[in-house]
């Protein structure tokens, strides 16, 4: 059974006396900048000097300085850049000043079990890393709930990291929905295989093979639309409630019948196989080191695949099909649609 940990686990003054970098202020910097000072912690937010997040953190009322600043001032940084972004950000405006007794936190951990970053000794090594996407982790927070955490200590130097992770998940809501004790290398390998294999790159294709098998028969896109993408919604919320009993509860007898007679047939034994593959790609690095390269080369593969995907029919069936739906609207102002890449 997992050790599992709720807000009266945590001592919120632990973070309350620290002086915290953020760096980056995108999907989950956003996020965690503006629930710790809503906590009552002393935040600033580190972005280099042309960034495009700038002007959003500070109209918030957040102090932002150039990482290295913002690293120098603190005492505890949060690395909440893009992945790929780390190991430079560490190597040009964290490393130079990190001194003693300072704690480095991660929201994912990436960097540290692949090797890009090594921190020294003498400093603490910790990971809150939200179960859901940071826009969803800040409005969970401003509503009163949280987004589930997993929380980690690679290094404990200063004796006391775990009961600072803790006092950071607190801070940020995690524990309202509970904290689960893991390491880093779970974290990330769990984390990669279940956004590749389930919950983007799977579910994605799943929907897309499903809107093409029918139009491609003849039938309306928008009929498919709201079949295989607009309903997925609605029943993936059934199983949040209440598992996937819940939702062979809600459906009818004919669906949950062609459930079983069907879902195994679509989503076969090969599929396990092929997930087994992705596993063992994430966990001997394959997976990791042709991302890095990709990336270390501009992206060509990565700007590729969001561009065929972002042209795929579905997208456009789908915008024109929400236009009309006055309930169904992005809760993100900084969302534009029909994009993948973040503005
Ligand atoms: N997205 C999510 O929901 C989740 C992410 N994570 C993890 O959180 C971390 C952050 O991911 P995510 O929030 O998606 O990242 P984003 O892609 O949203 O981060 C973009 C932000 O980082 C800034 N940035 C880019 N380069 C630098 C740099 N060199 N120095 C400082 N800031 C920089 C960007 O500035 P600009 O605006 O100028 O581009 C922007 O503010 C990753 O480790 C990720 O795996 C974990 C759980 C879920
Ligand atoms: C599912 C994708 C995710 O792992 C997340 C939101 O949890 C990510 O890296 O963004
Ligand atoms: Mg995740
Ligand atoms: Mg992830």
């Amino acid at each position: 059974m997992a050790e599992m940990f709720y807000d009266d686990d945590a001592d919120l003054s632990v973070i309350q006396g620290r002086h915290v970098a953020v760096l980056g202020y995108g999907s989950q910097g956003h996020a965690h900048a503006l629930s710790l000072r809503d906590s009552g912690v002393d935040v600033r937010v580190g972005l280099p000097a042309g960034s495009k997040s700038r002007a959003k953190a500070e109209a918030e009322g957040l102090r932002v300085l150039e990482p290295a600043e913002a690293c120098e001032e603190a005492d505890l940084i949060v690395v909440l850049a893009p992945d790929p972004a780390q190991r430079k950000l560490y190597a040009e405006a964290i490393e130079p000043n990190l001194v003693e007794g300072d704690a480095l936190f991660f929201g994912h951990g990436f960097n540290i079990r692949f090797d890009y970053i090594k921190p020294p000794a003498g400093v603490d090594v910790c990971m809150v890393a939200p179960k859901g996407p940071g826009h969803l982790v800040r409005r969970e927070f401003s509503e009163g709930r949280g987004v589930p955490v997993l929380v980690a200590v690679e290094q404990d130097a200063s004796g006391k990291a775990w009961d600072l992770a803790l006092s950071y998940a607190k801070a940020i809501g995690g524990l309202r929905a509970g904290g689960i004790r893991t390491t880093f290398t779970e974290e990330t390998e769990t984390d990669l295989f279940g956004e590749q294999a389930v919950l983007c790159g799977g579910a994605s294709q799943l929907v897309q093979y499903g809107f093409e098998t029918l139009t491609e028969a003849g039938y309306q896109p928008e009929v498919a639309y709201f079949e295989c993408l607009h309903e997925l919604k609605l029943i993936v919320d059934l199983m949040y409630e209440g598992g996937i009993a819940k939702q062979r509860w809600s459906v009818s007898d004919t669906a949950e019948y062609g459930d079983y007679v069907s879902g195994p047939r679509v989503i076969d034994e090969r599929v396990k196989q092929n997930m087994q593959d992705v596993l063992a790609d994430i966990q001997n690095g394959t997976f990791a080191q042709r991302f890095i390269d990709d990336q270390d080369a501009g992206g060509p593969e990565f700007a590729e695949f969001r561009k065929k995907s972002e042209a795929h029919p579905i997208e456009a069936t789908g915008r024109e099909l929400r236009k009309l739906m006055a309930w169904v609207k992005s809760h993100d102002d900084d969302y534009v649609e029909g994009t993948s890449a973040r503005s």
